[in-house]
């Protein structure tokens, strides 16, 4: 019902192996601008027929029988038969943002236009890190209030592998702040374990925040596994009332989410930002970096967003939450998020 809901799929559709009602968008940044350094995004799958489902899940009997069933019932009846029955929403109240939502998780990127915008580029980036200059890391601006970029081959293959496997035998149900606690919740439905990265790679992502990322500074990172139907409705990686227990943590709120993908996805999956009005695939391999706060350490209501669900094949992400313990540490903060503030704060005078 939620990937039927979410991606209005049409059961006759689906069953023709059609998977979307819209195709994948028109986020080619594949453009001949010169511009942009590199290509920033890698040609998307093609979308899977059908049979796909089964491809995904090889060793699943009942869901080669229902392939067969339903094969069988096209070939007696092609047009499926019988009048078509509107889409039917199971009872919930309707948020405001639901339809943004949805209409992001189809579609992938936002208005074709999107990309014309100059601000809006890709160039190589050392951050004045000595470990960069010798390997710059692919920076993609995809938007700059909030301020998220993708950088691109941000972990090797090898790495993700790596990461995949160490993870994969302790992966539990992740959970949502409630209260005082920590719960399972029906809007987050993904699998986590967080694991302790290479000396390499927390090296790397200090590189490319500019931020201590060092437990109590930090959390653990953790690496997030969703099967087929799996998602993160909209949210906010940072607490948004001081009765959080993120408050009373060490570490502070969350001021920025690094969030690297150790899969691509067949369909869905992408990673939708609700107000920057934009969603963006899972790149393998890439890292999407935002800030959750702004420098005075208020919430930054403009960073909700949502993990898309799943519509077929499965997604990995390793992810982590920068955090601060006061804001004195925000003021000491170098890095991407000040460059770019300045760089808009001169635009503005
Ligand atoms: O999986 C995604 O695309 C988003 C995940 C997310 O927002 C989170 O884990 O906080
Ligand atoms: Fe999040």
């Amino acid at each position: 019902m939620r990937l039927q809901d979410v991606y209005a799929l049409n059961v006759k559709e689906l069953a023709k192996g059609r998977l979307f009602r819209l195709s994948y968008g028109n986020w080619n940044t594949e453009d001949e601008g010169s511009r942009k350094h590199f290509s920033c995004l890698k040609p998307l799958p093609r979308i899977p027929p059908l049979r796909l489902f089964s491809w995904s899940d090889p060793g699943n009997k009942r869901m080669a029988r229902n392939i067969l069933k339903y094969e069988k019932l096209l070939r007696v009846n092609p047009d499926g038969g019988g009048e078509e029955v509107a889409l039917q929403r199971p009872n919930v109240t309707h948020l405001e943002t639901r339809d943004t939502y949805e209409r992001l998780c189809q579609s992938l990127g936002s208005q074709p236009s999107h990309y014309e915008l100059p601000n809006l580029y890709c160039s190589y980036e050392t951050n004045g890190d000595p470990l960069l200059i010798l390997q710059p890391l692919k920076r993609e601006i995809v938007h700059l209030r909030p301020y998220l970029a993708l950088y691109h081959d941000f972990v090797s293959d090898s790495e993700a592998e790596k990461i995949k496997a160490l993870a994969a035998p302790w992966l539990q149900r992740s959970v949502v702040a409630s209260g005082e606690k920590q719960q399972q919740a029906d809007y987050r439905i993904s699998k986590r374990k967080e694991i302790e990265v290479t000396v390499a790679l927390d090296r790397r992502i200090a590189a490319l925040t500019g931020l201590n990322i060092q437990p109590p500074y930090a959390e653990y990172l953790q690496v997030v596994n969703y099967g087929l139907g799996g998602h993160y409705e909209p949210h906010f990686d940072h607490a948004t009332s001081r009765k959080s227990p993120l408050y009373r943590l060490k570490s502070g709120n969350r001021i920025a989410t690094l969030m690297i993908y150790l899969s691509s996805v067949e369909a869905g999956g992408s990673t939708a930002f609700i107000y920057a009005n934009l969603s963006i695939p899972a790149v393998k391999n890439a890292a999407l970096f935002w800030w959750n706060l702004h420098r005075n350490g208020n919430g930054d209501d403009d960073t909700l967003h949502a993990g898309c669900p799943v519509l077929a094949g499965d997604k990995w992400a390793f992810k982590g939450s920068q955090s601060t313990s006061s804001h004195e540490k925000l003021a000491t903060i170098t890095g991407i998020k000040l460059v770019v503030k300045e760089e808009e704060e001169e635009k503005k005078l």
